[in-house]
């Protein structure tokens, strides 16, 4: 069995060697040629998947995506051909989630403006809004839900319509797929009219697909307000974002927000278990073998009363300042999107690191937040 693979998708070889000959592509380059004799196509969010992708190859078993979103992929056509898909919903939900946190701490740090005590709007409340929400909450701070489709489907939890966020809120943080028709399509869901209803001092973070915000309308309305903050992972029309937008964001990162390796082992090893399901094979291996231990290093935090101080811890874990740094420098090079995504150091999540307390102070909550929390 040939197994075509991304090769940007790490632990491919610990993981399906046993199933069949791995070969290794660059997906944004993926030809149908490549494709033809392929009887598994393991891909990531940079390869379409289409009929024309698909044109020569008659014999395809398998297509998985390591991936949450699933826009790059032509579902109806693989249903047509009887050609299982899956991708991996929720893998890497906590990387989106703690970077997102991350990045508020770096906005409030660098405006002198504490995130404590601010309001934080999410706009989609699946997997990564959720994750967001659950950073804000183990840190105190108040988080309204915008999504419509959970509200409609009977989700529990309390929401409020768009219109309403986007007043309430100080912090506005988008999580939403991207889709183009119905009701609630996302595409350009921060269009002109709606930038320009951001209330005063609003921070904007943009970690699901560039194009939910129109970003050409963005340069105009940062050219005329300079108060609202933005940061963006995703940019409308990757892998080449708008060059004048660029000085506008705050935080520049090349679509890399799911990417600790934990999230990115969870997507290959989700794709292992619905491939093994698919042709019956036995998956006998297990995710925890693939990672690296957790940090020998145990942090001990005496006290954790200012948000300095977390940010510092947040930092231990991942400084979105070196990635902003290498996005400016790079991103115009050739490749150079592309390179930094493939050259990133994942980050570790929260949860790899044990922190303790030596002191008087409760930081229990810094579990809540993801971490592994050691009494002393
Ligand atoms: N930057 C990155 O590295 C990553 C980006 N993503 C992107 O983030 C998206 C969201 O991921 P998840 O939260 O895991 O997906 P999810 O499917 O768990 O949640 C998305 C939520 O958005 C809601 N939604 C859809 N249209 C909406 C609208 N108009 N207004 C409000 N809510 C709406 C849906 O009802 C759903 O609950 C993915 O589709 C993907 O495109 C995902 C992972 C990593
Ligand atoms: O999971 C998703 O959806 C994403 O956006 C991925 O994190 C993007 O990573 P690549 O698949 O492009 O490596």
């Amino acid at each position: 069995m040939k197994i075509l693979a991304d090769e940007n998708m790490p632990y491919v070889q610990q993981l399906f060697a046993d199933f069949g000959r791995i070969e290794t592509v660059n997906g944004r380059k993926l030809t149908a040629e490549q494709v033809q004799d392929a009887d598994v196509l393991l891909v990531r969010s940079v390869t379409r998947v289409n009929p024309e992708l698909l044109a020569l190859n008659s014999k395809l078993k398998f297509v998985g995506s390591a991936t949450i979103g699933t826009d790059h992929i032509d579902q109806e056509y693989l249903a047509s051909r009887n050609v299982p898909f899956s991708n991996a919903p929720g893998c890497n939900a906590t990387a989106v989630g703690e970077f997102a946190f991350i990045a508020m701490l770096e906005l409030a740090q660098r405006f002198n403006s504490p995130l404590k005590g601010k309001v934080v709007g999410i706009v989609g409340a699946g997997n990564t809004g959720t994750a967001v929400a659950k950073c804000l909450e183990a840190y105190g701070i108040e988080v309204l839900l915008c999504d419509p489709l959970l509200q409609q489907s009977g989700d529990r939890r309390e929401f409020v319509s768009l219109d309403s966020l986007i007043e309430k809120s100080d912090v506005i943080s988008l999580h939403v797929p991207i889709t183009k028709q119905g009701e609630h399509k996302t595409w350009y869901l921060f269009d002109e009219q709606r930038l320009n209803s951001l209330k005063q001092n609003t921070w904007l973070l943009n970690c699901c697909r560039g194009e939910v915000i129109d970003n050409r309308a963005l340069i105009k309305f940062k050219q005329q307000r300079d108060d609202v903050k933005v940061v963006l992972d995703v940019w409308e029309g990757e892998p080449n974002p708008m060059a004048e937008l660029v000085p506008y964001i705050e935080f520049c990162t090349p679509h890399i927000a799911g990417y600790s390796l934990e999230g990115k082992a969870r997507g290959t090893y989700m794709l292992y278990q619905q491939l093994a399901k698919v042709l019956n094979l036995t998956a006998d291996k297990q995710m925890d073998s693939l990672l690296p231990n957790l940090w020998s290093e145990q942090l001990s935090v005496a006290e954790m009363s200012n948000e300095r101080a977390l940010l510092q811890l947040a930092r231990f874990v991942y400084d979105l300042r070196d990635d902003d740094e290498l996005f400016r420098k790079q991103f115009l090079n050739p490749q150079g999107f592309d390179q930094m995504r493939k050259n990133h150091t994942h980050r570790r999540e929260f949860s790899a690191l044990k922190v303790g307390n030596t002191g008087q102070t409760d930081v229990n909550w810094l579990s809540n937040l993801g971490f592994s929390g050691v009494e002393l």
